[in-house]
């Protein structure tokens, strides 16, 4: 079991207000998106659930334990925004970038059988015939896929994923949107994944967050995409920030 509740969730970088007040729960294999302006404080409010920034007020729990005993035991996979971009100079073969994902909090390799586990998270999102190519030579969408499968080495209950589809075209975000779906609908890992492409993430994200430094929307995603449309046009087609 695996509930994410958000409570009072306020944060600013210095004196700017980013975050105000937000409150929501993430039930046990939820798959939520989490969308909303440039700006809006998405990527902050995901940090702050991997632990990775501390909120100035308010507080999140993992199964009603502290972020940090969360953190500790290893439970949450997280993929940064243009996390595989950034690494792709990195001179490494695809099955190594995956194997860094055994390594748990303290440098250590986190569980035996690593080779299987390796093959096998390769496999469940399709990239096992790449495995000896440099990460650097594979296409966005390629790449996006083995930090997938990096950050499910690691054997997560819950998935934070940063605008994983982020610079790649709109038929390989559909397939990594895809995926997510099968994950979360096979594996029952909860995930929560900000993303702009808002057509193919509400085809698998059961519910959506909508942020725009506060929450405006949290609930079904059906529901957001025939209710809010107008919104959502704005934002998208017209910069709109409020
Ligand atoms: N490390 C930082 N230091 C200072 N300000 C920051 C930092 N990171 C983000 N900000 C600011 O906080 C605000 C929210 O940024 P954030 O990246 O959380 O938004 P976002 O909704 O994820 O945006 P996008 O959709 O463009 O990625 C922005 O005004 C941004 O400039």
């Amino acid at each position: 079991m695996t509930e994410i509740t958000l409570n009072n969730i306020t944060f600013g970088y210095n004196a700017e207000m980013v975050l105000n007040n937000i409150s929501l729960t993430v039930k046990q294999g939820e798959f939520v998106v989490a969308v909303g302006p440039n700006g809006a404080g998405k990527s902050t409010l995901l940090k702050i659930i991997a632990g990775l920034i501390e909120p100035s007020a308010g507080q999140v729990l993992i199964d009603n334990q502290s972020i940090r005993t969360a953190a500790r035991q290893g439970i949450i996979g997280y993929v940064p925004q243009h996390y595989a971009q950034n690494t792709a100079a990195f001179p490494a073969t695809v099955e190594e970038v995956v194997a860094l994902g055994l390594v748990n909090a303290n440098g250590n390799l986190k569980a035996k059988g690593t080779k299987h586990i390796i093959k096998h998270m390769m496999e469940m999102v399709g990239i096992e015939k790449l495995k000896g190519r440099r990460i650097g030579e594979l296409s966005g969408g390629q790449q996006q896929r083995v930090m997938v499968a990096r950050a499910l080495a690691g054997n997560p209950r819950l998935l934070l994923l940063d605008e994983p589809t982020s610079g790649i075209d709109y038929a390989a975000s559909a397939r990594i949107h895809e995926l997510l779906g099968q994950l979360n609908t096979t594996l029952g890992i909860t995930i929560i994944m900000v993303s702009h492409d808002i057509e193919n993430a509400i085809r698998f994200a059961a519910k959506v967050a909508c942020i725009n430094r506060s929450l405006c929307f949290f609930g079904d995603s059906q529901e957001f995409h025939s209710t809010h449309a107008s919104m959502r046009h704005l934002w998208y087609y017209s910069g709109y920030t409020s």
